[in-house]
């Protein structure tokens, strides 16, 4: 199997308050976006990765992409104002025409390349599907502070990435997102927007997104527990 994957890193990380965008935080001493490559060059299954970057960090990514050995870069593309826009600006330099695409948030360091066969695989005979883990907590709808009811959680899944899609039908999608001015916070949202079904493959709750302060913890945590071998 085979896959091409659009990186969006193109944020700017506000709710991690740090001095620089949470691409470019070290830890165990390479920067977040290093790790998060580094899963798709070892994966003999990607053959082209787009990173999609804030335009006054360019020159920055560049320099530190130059001191890594990666092969499967293309050419850096300058991100937009919302997530989505900056992955709709990846996909459209993304050339893949008949191939399977996914999408994975460069602040996403730590997604198994298991799990990445997994939704590769289902992503092959379905068209569009994502990674998922089981909601743990209970959850419950409020407003203005009161409990409004309690939301039964058997079929809640929190969605992470990467999501895959044939590369037509997500592009599509961003097109169609785009002449509605329909806004969503993930890939498959647009997807589902357009009718198409979506699968979930159940992934990890590894496969943490750098967010917030606390989340560079659980990263060292997670770091730790690889080293010894997981
Ligand atoms: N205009 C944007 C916004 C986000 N992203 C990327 O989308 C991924 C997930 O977004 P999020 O975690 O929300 O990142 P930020 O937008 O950087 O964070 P914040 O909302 O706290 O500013 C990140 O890898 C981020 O760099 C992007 O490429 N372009
Ligand atoms: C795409 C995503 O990572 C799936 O969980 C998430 O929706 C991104 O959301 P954010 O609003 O950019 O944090």
């Amino acid at each position: 199997m085979e896959y091409k994957v659009v990186v969006p890193a193109a944020g700017q990380g506000k709710r991690m308050k740090a001095e620089k965008n949470k691409q470019f935080i070290t830890l165990d001493d390479d920067p977040v976006i290093v790790h998060t490559l580094a899963i798709f060059e070892k994966d003999h299954w990607c053959k082209e990765i787009i990173i999609v970057v804030n335009e006054k960090e360019i020159e920055e990514m560049k320099a530190l992409l130059d001191s890594y050995h990666f092969t499967k870069i293309l050419p850096l593309v300058p991100g937009g104002k919302e997530r989505q826009d900056s992955v709709y600006k990846g996909l459209k330099a993304l050339d893949n025409q008949g191939g399977i695409t996914l999408v994975h948030d460069g602040a996403r360091p730590f997604v198994s390349i298991e799990r990445v066969h997994d939704l590769v695989e289902k992503t092959a005979s379905t068209g569009a599907s994502v990674l998922g883990v089981k909601v743990k907590d209970t959850v419950k709808r409020g407003a203005e502070m009161i409990v409004k009811d309690t939301v039964p959680r058997e079929n809640l899944w929190a969605i992470q990435t990467p999501q895959g899609f044939h590369h037509e039908l997500v592009v599509r999608a961003y097109e169609d997102a785009l002449e509605k001015n329909h806004q969503g916070t993930d890939d498959s949202s647009l997807v589902e927007f357009t009718g198409q079904e979506v699968h979930i493959v159940e992934g990890e709750y590894d496969n943490i997104k750098l967010t917030t302060p606390e989340d560079l913890i659980i990263a060292k945590a997670i770091l730790e527990k690889r080293k010894g071998g997981d």
